[in-house]
């Protein structure tokens, strides 16, 4: 059986609908195919993109990697990941026929003659094909290894579409490890290929949920009215994450950090596009314009005193979580054991507009804790004063919209009632939308939706360079005042199985505030 692929349109209505998520012909040509990225993520990725009928025609994937194997070992080794980290689960009858469109390719990246060979190979399926293809090249490898490869791709004459055909490239995250990194993989990028065929992953904006803030947002008169400083007290977002160091991440965390790894992309991301202006119109420019506003207006904390006061970081000691006890950070695999890298940060921060006058957004992201979870809760103001003169309010008084991003995705608004009986009593309760119950399937992968918008040419969901850059230019003043100050801030502990240290919930404290349990 062959795997469906998107049918021809005939219907120029549907067209214009679908037009920003048709997938064109193309082969992709992933870099570092025989890693855990490929294996886990983008392989069952397409095989999902393919089972929902969603693959271009004339499809190819051609896996770069520097051990020796055959298209028959490369595809086997690819199944047993599928069979795993498929969502949809595997069929053997699709896998047959999706995977045929694979092949392997050996060569070391720093390798012209790989290239070369790389071009022919290509140029052997455009002939099968009987016409030339676009190409859409994947740096799925470690970020040292993008200059290389985009010199080589640059040398080979691979970066260039032939016969009006495109050339893309998709660079994986970390992109860069401070500003000066970053920009100089920029320029690298920019000397290779063009911004608009450039896509930065950030697969926080592959999720259905992230992606629904702009709707929920400007969609609903309900919110749309109320989402300033005015009804808003404060928007605290949270990404848990109950795992620690496993599968041997621990050399590359140590060398990143809480703050590198997941606040200067993925929580940088949600909170622009929670504090967004309304963009004129949804191409990918005008919406990036407008996330970049946030970045660039969050106030800057300068000096170890501004980032001590408002920036906390944390390493978890021993402890457990799930009921199965876990080491402390410093005794991870591959950590040093007397890092200074933190697993834990918590942030108080403003966003200097016009909107936000005044509105704390409070972040924190860690590992080992209790539970997975990432969610943004937007707290509203009370009310001017109560009209019920014998009636108290409970102590969590404040109208909450929470926005469930992973997992039981969904959106909660949690508002008072009057408790059943003659006395008027109040109590919070929860109106809760669900995507499981409410568009009874499943939401695609976030890697599904973004190599599509990627072989369709549509980077809204894309970082862009100068959210990237701003992004940094924020970040390091904290790692510089950790790292290069005389009298940095403290680095605070929490036991594994906790929800962070206690200073993070000083510092909410201090305004009046808590944490909102998940
Ligand atoms: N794994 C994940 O869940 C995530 C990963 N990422 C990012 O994706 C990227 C890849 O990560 P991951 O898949 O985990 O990495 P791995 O270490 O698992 O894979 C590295 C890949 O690069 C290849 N490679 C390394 N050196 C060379 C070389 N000199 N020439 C040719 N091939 C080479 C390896 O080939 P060979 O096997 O032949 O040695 C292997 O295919 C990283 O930037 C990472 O930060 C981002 C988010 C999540
Ligand atoms: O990019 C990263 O994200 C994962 C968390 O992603 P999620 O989709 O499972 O929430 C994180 O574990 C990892 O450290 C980071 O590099």
């Amino acid at each position: 059986m062959p795997f469906p692929i998107m049918p021809e349109l005939e219907n120029p209505f549907q067209e214009t609908l679908l037009q920003r998520h048709r997938a064109e012909p193309c082969t992709v040509v992933i870099f570092g195919a025989t890693g855990d990225l490929t294996n886990r993520k983008l392989i069952p990725a397409l095989y999902n993109v393919a089972a929902e009928g969603d693959l271009p025609p004339q499809f190819k994937v051609v896996g770069f990697a520097r051990r020796d194997k055959s298209d028959d070992v490369f595809r086997q080794e690819l199944e047993e990941g599928n069979r795993k980290n498929s969502r949809q689960g595997h069929s053997d009858e699709l896998w047959a026929s999706f995977s045929q469109s694979i092949h392997y390719h050996r060569s070391e990246f720093e390798d012209l003659e790989g290239y070369k060979a790389l071009a022919e190979l290509l140029n052997k399926f455009d002939e099968e094909r009987g016409a030339p293809a676009n190409r859409l090249f994947y740096l799925a490898s470690a970020p040292e290894a993008f200059k290389p490869i985009l010199e080589m791709l640059r040398e080979a004459g691979l970066s260039q579409g032939v016969n009006g055909k495109w050339a893309r490239v998709v660079c994986e995250k970390p992109f860069g490890k401070d500003l000066a990194t970053a920009r100089g993989l920029n320029e690298t990028v920019a000397g290779t290929f063009e911004e608009k065929d450039t896509y930065r992953i950030d697969h926080y904006l592959g999720k259905e949920t992230a992606q629904n803030i702009m709707v929920l947002r400007f969609a609903n008169a309900l919110f749309e009215p109320n989402w300033n400083s005015r009804y808003i007290d404060h928007v605290q977002i949270t990404c848990a994450e109950n795992l620690g160091m496993e599968g041997g991440r621990g050399g590359y965390y140590d060398t990143a950090g809480a703050l590198r790894d997941m606040v200067q992309n993925h929580l940088f991301q949600l909170l622009s596009l929670v504090a967004m202006e309304p963009p004129t119109d949804l191409s990918a420019d005008s919406v990036r314009d407008e996330k970049v506003k946030v970045i660039r207006a969050l106030r800057p904390l300068v000096g170890p005193e501004a980032v001590g006061a408002n920036v906390i970081r944390a390493q978890y000691t021993a402890g457990s979580v799930d009921g199965v006890s876990r080491v402390g950070y410093r005794q991870e695999d591959r950590v040093n054991p007397e890092s200074k890298t933190e697993a834990y940060v918590a942030l108080r921060l403003f966003v200097d507009t016009w909107r936000w006058q005044g509105v704390p957004f409070y972040i924190r992201v860690g590992k080992q804790l209790p539970k997975k979870a990432t969610e943004i809760s937007v707290h509203f103001k009370k009310p001017p004063q109560v009209p019920f003169a014998t009636a108290r309010l409970p102590g969590s008084s404040e109208n909450t919209l929470v926005i469930r991003i992973q997992p039981d995705e969904g959106i909660a608004l949690r508002i008072l009632c009057k408790q059943p009986g003659q006395a008027l009593s109040m109590q919070q309760v929860k109106m809760d939308f669900r995507y499981s119950g409410s568009f009874g399937k499943a939401s695609p992968e976030a890697y599904e939706r973004l190599l599509l918008d990627a072989m369709a040419g549509d980077a809204t969901l894309f970082a862009r360079r100068d959210e990237v850059e701003s992004a940094w230019k924020f970040i390091d003043e904290l790692e510089h005042a950790w790292h290069k100050s005389p009298n940095p801030p403290p680095m605070c502990e929490y036991p594994a199985g906790s929800w962070g240290p206690k200073e993070a919930d000083d510092l909410l404290r201090q305004d009046g505030r808590e944490w909102r349990l998940l």
